[in-house]
């Protein structure tokens, strides 16, 4: 079962969204100053053909000064615009590494337990696409939407005060805009959301089918994998179709919308020059503004909708902040290396418990096997003990200290969980080593798990990649560099093909010499050679002790032990 992973509301992003502009104040003050600049050189253009118009009917000065004039504006606002542009990329790219940092940094800090019960394409999209779209919207919507407002601003009020009434009539007649926009923009938002959980969707089922080539081929999957793709397609195709439905409707009514005040103004200006109430100059230039404004309303438009859609993504960004970062580490150090279990319950889901009350004491030294038919909460319980997570009610302490509270540290040096999953990030060798010791120390570690072949400690594990039994004789010389007094393993060597797991096994005895071993038992012979096995049903430790009492007994372990065996 999975966990989905929350959006935030449009509050959180909203104060989320401030706090990135105020983290860069100076940028943002020379785009707005820079850009108001450019937009006010524009606005000399269609005044000074006003003039023109005015001169060739032989009402005003000379016409090669005032086109020079016309020049000069069009240079000018070339000029602010490429230096606003360089500061608002400079802006958008440290912007977009903050939100980058912020998000790796909050990925990070999430429980392990939610981390792995969070489907990976959700997460992956977040990091990946919806960053670049929060990235590149405030990268380009702070100039775009600051050059379209104060040219809207200046355009109006120019066409205010060359006629008050033709100007009144101009912007009247643009407010059926605003009614589109408003309709646009109720709808939106949960559409854009829809796409982007659509989308995650559909990068989870990629990379679940990836991840799981091998299985999907072994047991025939094809055609189910197909399917469940398949409807994740058809979902993000759905949901696409949907926002772009929107669109088909909205920018048609905006192109339609921004013909309206130009028929008004032609209208209402015709007359009044008829009656010589106004220039012919001064109807041309009114018309021109008009037209004007086609372009910075357009483009604002563009980045109303293209904020919807980074929103929406930044919702999604956002949305990791609001799951608790795992609890505050214990400062107290554990007294001894015993592990008790006391009444743990454990949920996945909220009201689904899957451990009932286990109670078991692990004594320093002992080899313990836990054994049980699949889905007994085995797995659960080596987690537990793990400290991977806390349990839903009930402790797991070593030393007396809550396991989970243990700082990352610390925990590391009381108990290890050894899983089939080898963890290889493409570093170096010595980096993968993850504890930082002497290169002699390494070097032993490593020797100690027989990895032969590794005397380059800086070999680039992404040039060079390792190969299952390699990767896992790093994941135990990590234990070896640990040094911790507890391993648990499930499944550790279970899915190695024989020859490996013979290494991996002999590796693996190395490892846990004078340790406490607490092995979830697939093969019961591990179980036989135990100190003592622990047997599991629905949740609960229905048995606990020696291989020999546990069969002399004649329950369940002892009938298990007999199906085995007998079949061996
Ligand atoms: N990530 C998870 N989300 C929800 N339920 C889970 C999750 N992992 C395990 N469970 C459920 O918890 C119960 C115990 O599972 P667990 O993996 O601990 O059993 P197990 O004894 O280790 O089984 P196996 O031998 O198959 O690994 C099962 O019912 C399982 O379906």
């Amino acid at each position: 079962m999975t966990t989905t992973l929350p959006i935030a509301g449009q509050r959180v992003v909203g104060r989320a969204a401030l706090r990135l502009i105020a983290a860069d104040k100076p940028s943002v003050v020379a785009i707005l100053v820079l850009n108001s600049l450019a937009a006010v050189a524009g606005l000399g253009a269609p005044w000074l053909l006003g003039r023109i118009v005015d001169t060739v009917t032989g009402k005003g000065g000379a016409v090669d000064r005032l086109a020079l004039a016309v020049l000069a504006c069009a240079v000018a606002q070339l000029l602010l615009t490429r230096f606003a542009l360089a500061i608002a990329y400079r802006f958008g790219e440290r912007t977009a590494f903050r939100i980058r940092e912020d998000f790796l940094r909050r990925a990070l800090a999430l429980p392990a337990a939610v981390v792995e019960r969070v489907p990976a394409g959700d997460l992956a999209a977040r990091g990946t696409t919806d960053i670049d779209a929060v990235a590149s919207t405030l990268r380009d919507v702070l100039p775009g939407m600051t050059v379209g407002a104060v040219q809207i601003v200046f355009i109006c009020s120019a066409l205010l005060v060359i006629n008050p009434l033709l100007g009144v009539v101009g912007v009247l007649g643009l407010s059926g805009i605003w009614f589109v926009t408003r309709w646009y923009l109720r709808r939106a938002r949960t559409a854009y959301l829809a796409e982007g959980a659509a989308n995650s969707v559909l990068a989870d089922e990629l990379s679940a089918t990836t991840a799981g080539a091998r299985t999907i081929e072994a047991f025939a999957l094809r055609e189910r994998r197909l399917a469940a793709g398949h409807a994740a397609i058809a979902e993000t195709h759905r949901t696409r179709l949907a926002t772009l439905g929107l669109r088909t409707v909205f920018f048609p009514l905006v192109e339609t919308s921004y013909a309206v005040p130009v028929v008004l103004v032609l209208l209402v200006g015709g007359m009044l020059s008829i009656g010589g109430r106004v220039s012919l100059g001064t109807v041309v230039a009114a018309v021109l503004y008009l037209r004007q404004l086609v372009g910075p309303l357009d483009s604002i438009l563009i980045w109303i909708e293209q904020l919807q859609s980074s929103s929406a993504s930044f919702a999604r960004v956002e949305g990791l902040a609001a799951i608790p970062a795992a609890a505050p580490a214990a400062t107290e150090a554990p007294r001894d290396d015993r592990i008790e279990v006391r009444g743990v319950r454990y949920a996945y889901e909220p009201g689904h418990d899957v451990l009932h009350g286990v109670d078991l004491t692990i004594r320093p030294g002992e080899r313990l096997a836990i054994v049980g038919l699949s889905g007994a909460g085995k797995s659960t319980l080596g987690m537990l003990v793990a400290g991977v997570d806390r349990p839903t009610a009930g402790t797991v302490t070593v030393g007396g200290v809550p396991i989970a509270d243990l700082p990352p540290d610390e925990l590391r040096r009381q108990v290890v969980l050894v899983t089939q999953e080898h963890h290889v990030f493409r570093e170096s060798l010595r980096d993968n080593l993850i504890v930082a010791a002497p290169d002699e120390e390494l070097h032993e570690a490593l020797k100690t798990v027989g990895a032969d072949w590794a005397d380059d400690l800086d070999r680039d594990l992404a040039l060079h990649p390792l190969d299952g039994a390699q990767a896992q004789q790093v994941a135990l010389a990590r234990v070896v560099l640990s040094d911790p007094h507890t391993v648990i393993l499930d499944e550790a060597t279970a899915l190695l093909d024989p020859t490996v797991a013979r290494t991996a096994e002999r590796a693996l005895a190395a490892v846990l010499h004078e340790r406490t071993v607490i092995a979830i038992a697939h093969r019961l012979q591990t179980a036989h050679d135990a100190d003592r096995v622990a047997v599991m049903e629905d949740g609960r430790i229905i048995e606990l002790g020696t291989h020999d009492e546990l069969v002399a007994a004649g329950g369940p372990y002892a009938a298990l032990w007999h199906s085995w065996h007998d079949g061996v």
